[in-house]
């Protein structure tokens, strides 16, 4: 029996683990984290992360050939495929802070395969890492282990939080870099024979291993200039009477350009997007291509204007103060689907708020009040360490409450911010958040939730992103 062993019980190692053990009964999959409170949850009802799909998963096959162990040494050394599926975070201090990857966690992982390895592994990659990370990991385990073949392989994940489990089940490709070698060709074959279970072979490519690892950080780096292209454009659609989600639409049936991809938004968030562009800008500071490290740059900066942008138009349009004032804030998430709040917009929006002073009431249906008032507690960059590494209690921030649902957070609010695009948000009593607001009652949609005419008409001043402005907006600055 093919035994895998996958290090880093996250957002990626359970829900592609759980979807290898599901279509390859015959392979044993264990799950290693040094995270004893997640491990504890995977092996529990109440798993670490929500994401549609997964439950049924795990359920299927944990205990049968899937597995969750802090054991690190005894799985990594039974195993013969190693993923390490760690966090790849932005460096924090030190040579290349706030741009390069931090690979302490790969490389403390990499020097336990070193250790405990007594026969040859395969050892995928799978988090995503700067270009030549695998010369770097392979130089670590011939250098601290004797006699034992090691095969990098560089196999990066594309799944999207939210839709994980069907971009498992149906991924538009699966990638797979290695050696141009007679043994490197063997261990990409044998990665392939796992996902060719359910995987149709033309579906999984296979490169050198540089081409792997940089077309995953090019990946996201277009997925993410695609929404900073658009988010530039509402901020034009705002100015002109332009409607973004009509250019967007005009735009995207171009076959060329294609649909998706295109929604404008109070920003993207999550954590890679950001992560991973900073990476591509370092790679290419330290190649010397400062032209190129600007180009993509320029994609974080759209970024960042557009959620000061939003923060702007909160303030502003409430008489350009909203000290002491009550925000209802809907969705904290930096996406739907999902209760992970890594890199949301929503933390930057709400401490734009409270710079002003702000009185903030948030509601999410998955984010923990633990994990927002961290989030608002914590700088920037230090969010991606695991959890278990953060502080245990951070101080509360006092003008931040949670509320158990919207009509809660609503309840005397003098503006409403939408935030995160879940679908209940859009089945609302707006009427009923109407009556209990104060007057004038504000709804800011970032996130295209709410039909701008319709609340209108309730008697809502509404300011939606990149669509035609209120006439009491119009003449008030976009960015103070
Ligand atoms: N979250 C996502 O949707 C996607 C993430 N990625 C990449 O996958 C990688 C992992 O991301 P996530 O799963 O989101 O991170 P995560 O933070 O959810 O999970 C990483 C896990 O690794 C564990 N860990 C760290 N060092 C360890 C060590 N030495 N030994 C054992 N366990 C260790 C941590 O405790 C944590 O539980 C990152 O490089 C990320 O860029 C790629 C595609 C999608
Ligand atoms: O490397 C990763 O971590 C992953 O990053 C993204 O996945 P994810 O961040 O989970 O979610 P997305 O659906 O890409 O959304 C990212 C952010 O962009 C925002 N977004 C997305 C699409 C859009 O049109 N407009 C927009 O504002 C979302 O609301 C969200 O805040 C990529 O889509 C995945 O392919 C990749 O594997």
């Amino acid at each position: 029996m093919v035994k895998i062993c996958c290090i880093g019980a996250g957002y990626v190692g359970g829900p592609t683990m759980a979807v290898i053990a599901l279509k390859c009964p015959s392979i044993e999959v264990v799950v290693v984290d040094i995270s004893v409170n997640r491990i504890a949850a995977w092996n529990s009802d109440q798993l670490p992360i929500y994401e549609p799909g997964l439950d049924d998963a795990v359920k299927q096959c944990r205990g049968k050939n899937l597995f969750f162990s802090t054991d690190i040494e005894k799985h990594v050394s039974e195993a013969d495929i190693i993923f390490v599926s760690v966090n790849t975070p932005t460096k924090t201090r030190g040579l290349g802070a706030g741009k390069a990857a931090d690979l302490t966690y790969w490389e403390n992982a990499a020097r336990v395969i070193a250790d405990v390895s007594k026969s040859d592994k395969i050892v995928v990659e799978k988090s995503t890492v700067p270009v030549k990370t695998a010369e770097a990991i392979e130089k670590i385990l011939t250098h601290n282990s004797e006699g034992i073949n090691y095969q990098i392989l560089s196999n990066p994940e594309f799944l999207a939080e939210g839709t994980a489990m069907q971009d498992l089940f149906k991924p538009d490709r699966v990638l797979i870099g290695g050696r141009e070698t007679p043994e490197g060709r063997k261990a990409v074959q044998a990665l392939k024979d796992v996902y060719a279970h359910w995987v149709p072979e033309d579906r999984i490519l296979t490169t050198n291993l540089w081409s792997a690892e940089l077309s995953k950080l090019a990946a996201n780096a277009f997925l993410a200039q695609r929404i900073s292209s658009i988010n530039a454009i509402s901020a034009l659609c705002e100015a002109t009477g332009a409607n973004v989600f009509e250019v967007a639409y005009a735009v995207g049936k171009d076959s060329r350009i294609g649909p998706k991809f295109l929604t404008a938004s109070v920003g993207f968030g999550g954590s890679c997007f950001q992560k991973d562009i900073l990476n591509l800008v370092y790679i290419s500071e330290c190649n010397g291509l400062s032209v190129v490290a600007n180009y993509w740059k320029q994609v974080i900066q759209i970024n960042d204007y557009q959620k000061n942008r939003f923060v702007n138009r909160v303030v502003s349009s409430m008489f350009n103060t909203v000290s002491g004032k009550k925000i209802a804030v809907l969705g904290f998430a930096f996406k739907k689907d999902t209760g992970d709040t890594r890199e949301t917009p929503a933390i930057d929006v709400c401490k734009g708020l409270l710079r002003d002073n702000a009185t903030i009431s948030i509601y999410d249906p998955q984010a923990t009040e633990d994990q927002i008032q961290r989030d608002l507690a914590t700088n920037k960059f230090d969010w991606n360490h695991p959890v278990h590494l953060q502080p245990m209690s951070p101080t509360a921030v006092k003008q931040v409450s949670i509320a158990w649902d919207a009509y809660e957070a609503a309840k005397a609010a003098h503006g409403l911010c939408i935030l995160t695009d879940w679908d209940e948000f859009k089945e609302l009593d707006y009427q009923r958040i109407y009556d209990d607001m104060q007057k004038p009652a504000f709804v800011f949609d970032g996130r295209d939730v709410v039909d701008p005419e319709k609340l209108r008409a309730i008697g809502f001043i509404v300011y939606a992103i990149g669509k035609p402005l209120d006439s009491w907006l119009k003449d008030l600055p976009a960015v103070a």
